[in-house]
């Protein structure tokens, strides 16, 4: 499977210009097509969903145009029932295309089929297909009653009077039901059976029937009446708004990572529900602050986020950020009223629980509630997405408190926000890491420990970790070459490094490993691709903020390929052969440079040609040869480096 590795983050703060949103974007599609007279749409979501009806549209004749690489549409409206009478139509997951267009098509008096990814095929559809159904539409559901894919036919419609649908479920049927009636030419009253969910997603819909010409009385959340003769006319142009859902995932980096985090395109005007989470985080103490365009999240004045109990049906998309900021709460969060989460791109809460436990979190978890307890410290995990953008797109978040994570599957958002974790890597700043690598005694660990003092950073001596498990496999007579073994004492090593000593089940073996033997023997094990698998994520758990100078043969290559500085270290093999036998006579250790040389080639090469992660230079890796240079204009080196941001 495709994963992503996040680093773990030190904050977030800056500025976000926000995709289009994707229910505007839909809905705009679809009433652009039905409507009289072209519509210019600005700034509209390049997304999988929309895609979707951007396809569907055009196979069921709507001309629609792309301004060369540009957000800016032009559709061509048909003003009325679509003319194509015939067609099959693939809606992949998209909700907000599949519904609307089922009742624009159950009354446009063709012959349609439907379908979409297995995971389509499970969200129920049964309240719109009975509300159609009502007004005569022919609707089949080929596999499962109630269920896509939906086969329709023509049929003779009786429009007028009152239709009923359930609003308890999805508010996408009402909303795909209001924005087909126009159709009938009718006046025709929508009653709402059961308490109607998510309602802002209903204020959208008529906010925008309204920009086309239609205005649809509205009695309470009870009743909606569609006037007769009313037809959709194109407003001319169109601007769709910033996604106010994706901005929930940067208003609460900004509250968790410090801020101030901006986002652009949403903000007090916004006829999007969602911008209601700005409130609720508001409620855990974030600072917010918005504009008619945008609005912008910091972290609590005093301490972290607070605990929460709140109802969040209006805002259920947003909310789902929620669950995951409530790792970064004072103490148990309740979200309430949230069922609606069980019918969307995957079942959100049973899904949202098993990924919050990876993390440590405890959680109970109700049909229609969570409940998150935050855990003491947070533990890197793989996430798994489930095919649904929120769940890959919220948990980014997790690597503010510190924490690395594996995101699988992360194109997932290409549904809403492709460009998502790049966004996300421009205002989320990583621990940062510098790679030294170099063949040995190029004064690696000298360097390296110099840099981390002078910045105040933690520092990885990657090749003791090889060099214990060499001491801990002979210990245990283990054949050096015997590569499960070895990478069984290696993937359970008991090793610890304090006050600088270096300890093996608590014995100082500080010393014990720098001895020939080890030497050799580490440069053994360290060819073995399962022992280097083992070591891979004990090296990663170095990265601590506020930073990490990390040294051996592939950090900048395999263990942190996103270093922001990378140093190739570097002497030749003379000078590097008398400054270890120096090293060795200081510590009162047997040595001969002539076979320290020998030994000193012997392992270079092998470290070069071995398969897994050889040592090289790469070529973002900056030349260090300090043959004719001392320690401290090495340090100097590396240190300007880092100043000058890698
Ligand atoms: N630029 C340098 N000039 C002279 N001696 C150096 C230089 N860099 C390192 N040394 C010395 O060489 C020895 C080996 O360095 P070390 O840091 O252990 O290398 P590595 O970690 O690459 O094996 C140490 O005694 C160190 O003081
Ligand atoms: N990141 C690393 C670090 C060390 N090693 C191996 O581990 C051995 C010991 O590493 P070291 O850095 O302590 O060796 P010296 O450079 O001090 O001789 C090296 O000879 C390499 O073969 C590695 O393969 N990858």
């Amino acid at each position: 499977m495709e994963f992503l590795d996040l680093p773990p983050m030190l904050g977030a703060a800056g500025t976000v210009r926000l995709p289009g949103s994707k229910s505007i974007s839909n809905r705009v599609l679809l009433l652009a097509a039905l409507a009289e007279g072209e519509t210019e749409i600005r700034d509209l979501l390049l997304s999988d969903d929309v895609e979707r009806m951007l396809d569907a549209l055009q196979t069921l004749g709507v001309c629609w145009e792309r301004n060369g690489d540009s957000l800016d549409y032009r559709v061509r409206g048909v003003g009325g029932p679509f003319p194509v009478k015939h067609a099959e139509l693939f809606l992949g997951n998209a909700g907000t295309a599949f519904r609307p267009l089922t009742a624009a098509l159950a009354l446009s008096g063709g012959e349609y089929r439907l379908s979409g990814v297995p995971r389509m095929h499970e969200r129920p559809i049964g309240d719109l297909v009975d509300a159609l159904r009502a007004l005569g539409a022919d609707i089949m559901c080929t596999a499962n009653e109630g269920y896509p894919p939906l086969h329709l036919r023509p049929a003779s419609i009786r429009s007028g009077g009152v239709v009923r649908v359930r609003g308890d479920v999805s508010s996408q049927f009402l909303t795909a039901l209001l924005m087909a009636l126009p159709l009938t030419g009718v006046e025709t009253t929508v009653e709402v059976v059961g308490e109607l969910i998510s309602k802002p997603y209903i204020r959208i819909t008529l906010e925008l029937m309204a920009r086309f010409g239609v205005q649809v009385e509205q009695h309470g959340w009870e009743r909606f009446v569609v006037p007769g003769g009313a037809r959709y006319r194109s407003p001319g142009t169109v601007f769709v708004e910033g996604d106010a859902s994706s901005a929930s995932y940067f208003l609460a980096a900004g509250a968790i990572g410090g801020g101030p985090l901006r986002v652009e395109g949403v903000g007090r005007a916004s006829i999007q529900g969602d911008v209601r989470f700005a409130e609720a985080l508001e409620q855990l103490g974030a600072r917010i602050t918005m504009g008619d365009n945008w609005i912008e999240a910091a972290a609590p004045a005093e301490g972290g986020l607070k605990a929460f109990d709140l109802d969040l049906n209006h805002i259920p998309d947003a909310a789902m950020t929620l669950a995951v900021a409530a790792l970064f709460a004072d103490g148990p969060c309740r979200l309430r009223n949230i069922a609606s989460w069980r019918v969307k791109e995957t079942d959100r809460i049973a899904a949202m629980a098993i990924e919050l436990r990876k993390v440590g979190a405890q959680i109970e978890e109700g049909e229609d509630y969570l409940v998150v307890t935050p855990p003491a410290r947070l533990q890197p995990a793989a996430i798994d997405t489930y095919d649904d953008h929120r769940m890959a797109m919220c948990f980014s978040l997790v690597t503010l408190g510190g924490c690395r994570l594996r995101i699988n599957d992360p194109r997932c958002v290409n549904k809403t926000f492709p460009g998502y974790f790049d966004v996300f890597g421009q205002v989320a700043r990583a621990v940062p890491v510098v790679a030294i690598d170099g063949p040995s005694a190029s004064g690696k660990g000298t360097v390296a420990a110099r840099v981390a003092e002078a910045l105040g950073w933690h520092c990885l001596d990657s090749g003791s970790l090889y060099r214990l498990v060499a001491l801990a496999a002979m210990r245990a007579g283990i054949a050096l070459d015997d590569e499960a073994g070895v990478a069984a004492i290696a993937a359970d090593l008991p090793a610890r490094f304090e006050n600088g000593l270096i300890l093996l089940a608590g014995e100082d073996v500080s010393d014990a490993i720098r001895s020939e033997t080890c030497s050799v023997g580490a440069s053994k094990v360290a060819v073995l691709g399962q022992v280097r698998e083992a070591l891979l994520d004990r090296q990663r758990d170095y990265r601590i903020g506020p930073g990490l100078v990390a040294e051996g043969r592939d950090i900048g290559s395999v263990v942190f390929p996103d270093a922001g500085v990378k140093v190739f270290l570097t002497a030749s093999a003379e000078s590097r052969a008398e400054r270890r036998y120096k090293q060795l006579m200081e510590k009162g250790m047997p040595a001969n440079i002539q076979s320290l040389l020998k030994d000193l080639q012997e392992r270079d090469a092998r470290d070069a040609a071995r398969p897994v992660a050889p040592l090289v230079k790469l070529p973002d890796a900056v030349l260090l040869d300090t043959t004719e240079r001392s320690v401290d204009e090495a340090v100097a080196f590396v240190l300007d480096l880092v100043r000058a941001g890698g």
